[in-house]
């Protein structure tokens, strides 16, 4: 029976190479809600915090070391094209919505570096998801002035592309800076400072269904106004990403093509509303300062 599946298997990788790498979602329907809990409980090490429970939000203080964080900055650093470059974005309108710097820890250099490596495992135990689910990490770089609009993480419905839709988003802060660069979710109204070694995670699919997005997740960096923000941001799918993307090279068929920064309405049953996305953009005021 085992070669059967086995031949079953290799036809269908031959055929469908960048078909999902594994059948069995990360968790199950109705699980989200039990990973946070859970979060917030096996892992007092990290002194978890739940700050909101619909949207799931929770922080830990201390989610990683110094040496960890040096290390992680260092790996990144190291790779071939380790400078921090302008992630510059732009709405439809041409207005920039993200003004940070990002290096991609994308190489072997990086991706194998062992601080690199416990990070991304510590992760996917507190998450209760596959390593091979998570996303590169992303490094970012934020001077003073410059800030990433309020957006939600949402690329896709948890069952479109063959990596599924991000289930979760999660930002770890690798420095303090004096003023500003909180981390601010405009639809609870809740504010977050960065605080090197503390981190946030939260879903950005819905709750009760992984098909939908979920709409009380926005998000922004709120400008810099003292010193810089260093932060490392990744994403874990529904279902394995690092196989197709890394070992097969499977970048088209990795989500639905939705703008990353679309302001999603409030409700599933709300159909877009531009007011209240107008609205939305301006739970910070121009000077930084955040309206708590
Ligand atoms: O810099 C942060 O605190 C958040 C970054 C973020 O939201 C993102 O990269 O999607
Ligand atoms: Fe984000």
């Amino acid at each position: 029976r085992s070669t059967i599946v086995g031949i079953g298997e290799a036809l269908r990788r031959a055929l469908l190479p960048c078909g999902r790498a594994n059948e069995t979602a990360a968790t199950a329907a109705g699980g989200l809600g039990a990973v946070f809990v859970n979060a917030a409980k096996d892992f007092p090490e990290l002194s978890p915090r739940v700050l909101s429970r619909d949207p799931w939000i929770v922080a830990f203080q201390e989610f990683a070391s110094d040496a960890e964080m040096d290390g992680i900055l260092a790996a990144a650093r190291a790779q071939t094209r380790g400078d921090f470059v302008q992630s510059l974005m732009d709405d439809e309108d041409g207005d920039v919505v993200r003004s940070s710097q990002h290096i991609w820890c994308d190489t072997p250099t990086c991706m194998q570096d062992a601080d690199v490596v416990r990070l991304m495992s510590r992760l996917s135990t507190v998450t209760r998801t596959p390593a091979a689910n998570a996303e590169v990490l992303q490094l970012l770089r934020y001077d003073e002035g410059q800030r990433y609009d309020v957006h939600n993480d949402y690329t896709g419905g948890g069952h479109d592309g063959a990596s599924g839709g991000r289930l979760f988003s999660f930002v770890l802060f690798l420095s303090s800076p004096e003023e500003g660069g909180e981390l601010h979710f405009a639809d609870v109204n809740l504010t977050i400072r960065a605080e090197r070694g503390a981190a946030v995670l939260w879903p950005s699919l819905s709750a009760q269904d992984f098909d939908l997005p979920e709409l009380l997740s926005h998000h922004a960096s709120v400008p810099v106004r003292r010193g810089q923000k260093l932060a490392a941001v990744t994403w874990l799918h529904l279902y394995d990403w690092r196989t197709l993307q890394l070992d097969r090279g499977c970048a088209e068929s990795l989500g639905a093509i939705i703008p990353p920064f679309a302001l999603l309405p409030r409700s599933h049953t709300q159909t877009e509303d531009a007011d209240e996305d107008a609205d939305r953009s301006e739970d910070y005021s121009d000077d930084g300062r955040v309206s708590d």
